[in-house]
């Protein structure tokens, strides 16, 4: 039955002491000044996250969802606003953070074992102690009989989940993932999304995750934040009503399909719009 209330679609409220949010994006945004003119890819962002959450981002195409994703991780300066992780103005990448992007881009000569350590060494960080955790993460990843394989020897998943090893290596604060899994065949991503929401129960980070999949956001997030292209804008703030652990039949409740029906039509709402405007 079809849920009219829509009780999981929550105001994009923010926190009245801002700096008190774990992340507060406020204001943000980003101007692109190209050969051709300026480029607003963020038009203005203002939302907090709660420490522990899962958060996707999701939008059409070039509405912004990387540089939204940058500004937070510090690969970004917003144009104007501010953000802050744990009360810190965010002004360069931060060793706390862990990043996973789309393609793996792991070291083809190192193993699997020394590309999970990989940052350890590059921050100088004692490797003897990082052992154990590195074990840890390729047992939770069923990578662990692979751990002197080299990248070329996996598969596409096994390379990303040596990706998300890699960027929980040194308990990161806050991880971001920019479309881990869309260079993936449909079954290996479900499969992914299954790892990866079993691993969450596990480590229980931050996260900031962008897909295109609006099944696998719904599925993975505790809460949904879907983007407007021009102006790139929040335009919905869902938070999934669905608990912890996740299994694999939550994708088969009415519920979830009434919501990632919600973010579909939300999305090409928005894409009709532009096309209006275009006109
Ligand atoms: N370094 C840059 N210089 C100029 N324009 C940029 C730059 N990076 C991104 N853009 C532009 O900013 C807009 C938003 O890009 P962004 O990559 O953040 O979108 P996205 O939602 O992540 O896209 P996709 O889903 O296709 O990956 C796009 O119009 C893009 O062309």
């Amino acid at each position: 039955m079809t849920d009219t209330r829509r009780t999981w679609l929550q105001p994009t409220s923010v926190a009245a002491d801002r700096d008190a949010s774990y992340i507060s994006v406020q204001a943000a945004r980003k101007t692109y000044t190209t050969r051709n003119g300026d480029v607003h890819a963020v038009e203005r962002a203002d939302f907090d996250i709660a420490e522990g959450d899962f958060v996707s981002l999701v939008g059409p195409s070039g509405c912004g969802k990387s540089t939204l994703m940058s500004m937070i991780g510090g690969l970004e300066t917003p144009t104007t606003g501010r953000i802050t992780v744990g009360g810190t103005p965010i002004t360069a990448p931060r060793r706390d953070f862990g990043y996973v992007f789309q393609d793996a881009t792991l070291l083809p000569w190192k193993t699997v074992f020394d590309n999970v350590l990989f940052p350890i060494r590059t921050q100088k960080r004692p490797v003897a102690d990082y052992l154990g955790e590195a074990e840890r993460l390729l047992k939770l990843t069923d990578l662990w009989a692979f751990r002197d394989k080299r990248p070329a020897e996996l598969s596409g998943g096994m390379r990303q989940r040596v990706a998300i090893c890699r960027g929980l290596i040194n308990d990161p604060r806050l991880l971001m993932m920019d479309e881990p899994f869309s260079a993936l065949d449909a079954i290996t991503r479900d499969d992914m999304n299954l790892m990866l929401a079993q691993l969450w129960d596990q480590v229980h980070k931050t996260a900031i995750f962008i897909t295109h999949s609006i099944r696998e956001a719904v599925y993975l997030s505790d809460r949904v934040l879907v983007m407007n292209a021009r102006p790139s804008r929040i335009v919905a703030d869902i938070r999934v009503p669905f608990p912890r652990p996740r299994r694999a039949e939550m994708q088969e409740d009415p519920l979830f399909n009434e919501i990632c029906g919600f973010v579909r039509d939300t999305i090409h709402e928005g894409h009709a719009r532009r096309q209006d405007t275009a006109i």
